[in-house]
């Protein structure tokens, strides 16, 4: 690519901050090709240039992400649930909260977890326990919401399901998605205190940024609209038609075709905008549906 200095020759380029690499970054990246955008690297693999669309996107750590963009350094970005709302709850966004639009992926939740020996049954049973996390505003506010007296957080910055087996901590609270590593060692959760997904973060934006904004929001609709719709495809007798759409989920208005030389059966074909299933299938052949496709679909804007 041709080296330029970043943000002084086109200042009407939209800046977005991803994490630079880590488990947000895979799934980030992933949306980013899902909407048809390919980077080239700066030399220094600080940020990287969009081809499609004039975007730089800045290649940082997540838990920056939400300041870089509070603070104007970046327009937008996308970070997990649970380190923007610790950013905010921590006070380090000021008055100036960017938008938010869920993206539904890197879902997992944070959780506070206990010895899996340790008797719990309500909040209140946390009382003057140390908690290991690395978020300790959002630990501290549900402790506050929930009545907890005298616990406080122990600020660890990774490996805090060891804390507890180190006598540093009595409880942790962390980041948990199929409890694999909890159980491991040993722990389990007592109370859900958030659930996360990415966010797209940013805005209001004016002027050339905004079109350029939009133009990302609306391929980042396309690709969430498209990831769990089918098509679907089915022969079904004339008369279970309705009850064959009945079934499918969250369906178009089916388009029905005739079927050369039969007049008791018809080509039924819809878009279904939510999963198929299994056992939809198995009703759909129940009520005569037969020659089942069902189709991923690449795109889909309305
Ligand atoms: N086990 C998991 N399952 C699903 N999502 C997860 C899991 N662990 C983390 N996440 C999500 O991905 C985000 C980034 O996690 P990752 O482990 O890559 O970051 P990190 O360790 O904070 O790294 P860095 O700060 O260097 O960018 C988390 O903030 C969370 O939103
Ligand atoms: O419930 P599980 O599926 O076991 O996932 C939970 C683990 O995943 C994350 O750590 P990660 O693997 O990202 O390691 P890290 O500490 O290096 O971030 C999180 O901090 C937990 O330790
Ligand atoms: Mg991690």
């Amino acid at each position: 690519m041709p080296e330029q200095p970043f943000g002084s020759d086109q200042p009407d380029r939209l800046r977005l901050a991803v994490q630079k690499k880590g488990r947000l970054a895979d799934d980030t990246f992933d949306l980013l090709k899902k909407c048809g955008l390919t980077m080239s690297q700066s030399k220094n693999r600080l940020y990287a240039r969009v081809e499609q669309l004039p975007i730089d996107i800045l290649l940082v750590r997540d838990d920056d992400i939400p300041a870089l963009v509070a603070g104007g350094a970046s327009d937008l970005g996308i970070v997990g649930g649970n380190v923007f709302e610790e950013e905010r709850a921590a006070g380090r966004l000021g008055d100036n909260v960017p938008m938010v639009v869920p993206l539904g992926f890197s879902k997992c939740r944070l959780c506070i977890a206990l010895p899996k020996e340790t008797i719990y049954s309500a909040p209140k049973d946390m009382a003057g326990m140390r908690i290991a996390t690395s978020y300790p505003a959002l630990t501290e506010a549900w402790l506050n919401e929930n009545g907890v007296e005298g616990a406080r957080t122990v600020v660890m910055n990774g490996a805090h399901e060891i804390a507890p087996r180190l006598g540093v901590a009595d409880a942790v609270c962390d980041i948990v998605s199929t409890g694999g590593t909890l159980d491991a060692n040993g722990l389990a959760v007592a109370e859900t205190i958030y659930r996360s997904e990415a966010l797209f973060i940013g805005g209001p934006l004016d002027g050339r940024k905004a079109e350029i904004a939009e133009a990302l929001r609306l391929r980042i609709e396309g690709v969430q609209r498209s990831a769990d719709a089918k098509y679907v495809m089915l022969n079904a007798p004339r008369d279970a038609v309705d009850a064959i759409a009945a079934v499918l989920p969250a369906a178009d208005q089916p388009t029905i075709l005739e079927l050369a030389g039969q007049s008791d059966k018809v080509a039924v074909h819809t878009v279904c905008r939510e999963e198929v299933v299994w056992e939809q299938l198995e009703k759909l052949r129940k009520l005569g549906a037969s020659a089942i496709l069902v189709l991923d679909i690449d795109k889909m804007l309305a």
